[in-house]
């Protein structure tokens, strides 16, 4: 957890099952006293959310790409997340940096390298000092909602007009996957892998015991 406040992002493949549990979560934590803040990326902020409508629906390169999320991520972190996390809020993000190491390192196969100095230079904490190294802006828990593709693709047919990213096929969400993977393996700690294969029920629960473990709820 962070000096004050409570930061968990909710990741994972398009259909993977994020959404469903997000608003329940944040019902648990309120229980506890805190203010929620519900929040996604791209997006949180009036700019960031235009930023959202253009990667999602316009053609671009994989760096443009790349550099439209972690823009979008900036603001939000800026207007919203940072000034949450001041006040003691608990700040419930469906996204965040993870999916652009995903969806743009791992789906689009962007230099990883390039993607870690993009982070450093958004994420980085003002008030540490220089003794201290610096120090990244994370979440304190990130919740990977795992599940094979073919499933998350039968779960979404024919739900809504798929966006750029989900009218990608199978291999390109199989590489999203071992991308959220490779992340996972650079800070285990961090995450908490959700069989997401399972009923909402069961899901909910490993959410729930992901979160109470940490004494969040
Ligand atoms: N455990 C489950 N079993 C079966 N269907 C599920 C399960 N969880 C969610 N769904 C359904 O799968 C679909 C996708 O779920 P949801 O919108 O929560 O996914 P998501 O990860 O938020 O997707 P996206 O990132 O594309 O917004 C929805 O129709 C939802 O009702
Ligand atoms: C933060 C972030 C998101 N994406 C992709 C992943 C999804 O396909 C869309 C967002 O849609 P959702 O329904 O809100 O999940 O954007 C990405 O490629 N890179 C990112 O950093």
């Amino acid at each position: 957890m962070t000096a004050q406040g409570l930061f968990i992002s909710f990741e994972g493949i398009d259909g993977a099952g994020k959404s469903t549990h997000v608003e329940a979560l944040a019902e648990r934590v309120r229980g506890t006293g805190r203010t929620v803040v519900l929040t996604r990326e791209p997006g949180g902020t009036p700019l960031a959310e235009k930023l959202r409508s253009l990667a999602l629906h316009e053609a671009m390169d994989p760096l443009t790409e790349a550099l439209l999320m972690f823009a979008a991520r900036r603001d939000h972190l800026q207007q919203v997340i940072e000034p949450a996390l001041a006040r003691g809020d608990a700040v419930l993000c469906d996204r965040f940096t993870d999916a652009t190491f995903a969806y743009q390192g791992g789906g689009r196969g962007f230099d990883w390298q390039t993607l870690s100095t993009l982070e450093r230079m958004v994420q980085s904490l003002p008030s540490v000092s220089e003794a201290s190294g610096v120090k990244l802006r994370q979440p304190d828990l990130t919740l990977w909602f795992d599940l094979p593709p073919s499933t998350a693709a039968e779960r979404l047919a024919g739900a809504r007009l798929p966006d750029r990213f989900e009218s990608q096929p199978i291999t390109f969400f199989e590489a999203v996957r071992a991308g959220y993977e490779r992340r996972m393996s650079e800070d285990p700690s961090r995450f908490a892998r959700v069989d997401a294969n399972q009923s909402r029920e069961q899901v909910w629960q490993a959410v729930c015991q992901s979160v109470h473990s940490r004494g969040w709820i």
